[in-house]
């Protein structure tokens, strides 16, 4: 797995060098630049995936300097007892955020971890289109073909996108561009590089990451966002296996493996000319569908406890367990921002949770809602919306076992119910047990 890579700015103090320390040891690999104009140098060079600049430091000029040599690179101002008008100032320059130094450990890990989307394993899940995503990804993962990983927002394209990186055996880097809501000039420049006097704010040469990538893997993410002038270019890169920088002549060997993904329909895309029909097949060659969470039936369950318990370690509080009701309003609501949508949702419910448990109550979605109110208010969301997506098979058989729950396991009971004979129930049970799936016992 590829490490974030950090430049740290400023004059070396032990502060600093206490920063970095901690940030190696929340994953990150960080190099230190004493001055501005020596961090350009190394995001030319080798570019980072966050900046955290001491606000002595001109932190409005470098900012300015990083719009004009288009670096799209998220920045941090950092100080040791710097006056609050420096602090405010860098922000309005267009840092994210000022980190005090000293350092504390945790502000560290959440400055990186708000850079990075976190990278769990993607094999959480036992659907039948997860375990088919997966065995797809894996058996594409050791070739150098491109990829293209489709799937709603939020679903985990890029989660799979870093798991066919990790299995094809290619060393890092793993590089990360953004491809939506970047200037088209901008994010042409960080994909292909440029030569000193590109255009009137090249300073020196740039390093663009296709070529930082070597024979690592660049995830393309919403691909369906890229320019026509910067689709064109990718497409000559990948036919030809070489491109140029920007402003530049001398041919660049492009070895990296490509992994797009795209939430958006890129067939749609190409019909309605925003998207070329050629670059599609290049990148489409092989395709990854990520399923959304409501297709996912009892995943939602796992991956909600899975995901508590490692929101509670980082975050330092109990572990604490779901009761049933709670389990229920999760299986039930359909989850339309998908595990980003659930991962958030459960966060905020392991802080605010007060029991002993996490109960229906705790959650609440990111505009404040309450899932309790929400079912309460639009049942026919949870009970018909939840169902879309899921096959006849999946929905019978909870159908069934849900059921003989209610009737505390009684055969009979359960199949009038349910409209069909005692017989046809048994046989349904038993190739329930055959799965492996627990079912209530005979009363
Ligand atoms: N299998 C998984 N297990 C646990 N968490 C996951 C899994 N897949 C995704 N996530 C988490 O869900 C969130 C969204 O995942 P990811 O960024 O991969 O989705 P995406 O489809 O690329 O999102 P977007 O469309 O918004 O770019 C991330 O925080 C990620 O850590």
């Amino acid at each position: 797995m590829s490490a974030i890579r950090m430049l740290l700015v400023g004059v070396p103090g032990s502060e600093f060098r206490l920063a970095a320390e901690l940030a190696r040891g929340s994953g990150a690999d960080v190099t230190m630049a004493d001055t501005a104009d020596q961090a350009l140098e190394m995001l030319r060079a080798e570019g980072a995936d966050l900046v955290m600049i001491d606000v002595e430091t001109d932190v409005p000029g470098f900012m300015a300097r990083l719009r004009a040599e288009r670096f799209p690179v998220p920045v941090l101002a950092c100080g040791i007892e710097a006056p609050a008008e420096r602090a405010v100032a860098a922000i309005r320059a267009g840092a994210r955020d000022y980190v005090p130094l000293p350092p504390q450990r945790d502000l560290i890990a959440a400055a990186i971890a708000s850079v990075v989307t976190r990278k769990p394993s993607s094999s959480i899940g036992a659907h039948p289109a997860v375990a088919r995503a997966m065995a797809l990804a894996g058996a594409v993962a050791p070739t150098g073909a491109p990829v293209l990983v489709t799937g709603e927002k939020g679903s985990g394209k890029e989660t799979m996108a870093r798991a066919i990186h990790d299995a094809s055996g290619r060393g890092d880097p793993l590089l990360v561009a953004e491809c939506a809501g970047v200037a088209a000039e901008v994010l042409e420049s960080d994909l292909f590089g440029h030569e000193a006097g590109a255009f009137p704010a090249a300073a020196a040469r740039r390093i663009g990451r296709l070529e930082q990538a070597g024979t690592g893997s660049i995830i393309l993410r919403e691909v369906g966002a890229l320019a026509p002038t910067t689709q064109a270019r990718l497409l000559a890169a990948i036919i030809e296996g070489r491109f140029t920088r920007i402003g530049g002549t001398e041919p660049v060997p492009f070895r990296a493996r490509l992994i797009a993904t795209t939430s958006m329909d890129l067939e749609d895309a190409v019909e309605s000319g925003s998207f070329r029909a050629d670059l599609l097949v290049r990148l489409g060659l092989v395709r990854v569908a990520v399923p959304s969470l409501r297709e996912r039936g009892d995943d939602v369950i796992q991956l909600a406890r899975h995901l508590a318990e490692r929101l509670a370690h980082n975050d330092g509080v109990l572990v604490r367990p779901f009761s049933d009701a709670a389990l229920a309003l999760l299986a039930g609501y359909p989850w339309p921002g998908n595990i980003r949508e659930l991962e958030d949702c459960v966060h905020r419910a392991v802080l605010l949770a007060a029991g002993t448990e996490i109960d229906a109550g705790d959650f609440v979605l990111s505009d404040g809602t309450r899932l309790i109110d929400l079912e309460q208010s639009e049942p026919n969301r949870f009970q018909i919306e939840s169902l879309v997506g899921r096959t006849v098979e999946e929905v019978e058989r909870e159908l069934i076992l849900h059921t003989l729950v209610r009737c505390q396991g009684n055969r009979t009971s359960a199949s009038n119910i349910l409209g069909i004979s005692v017989r046809t129930m048994r046989n349904k049970l038993r190739t329930f047990i055959e799965a492996g799936i627990a079912v209530s016992p005979a009363i």
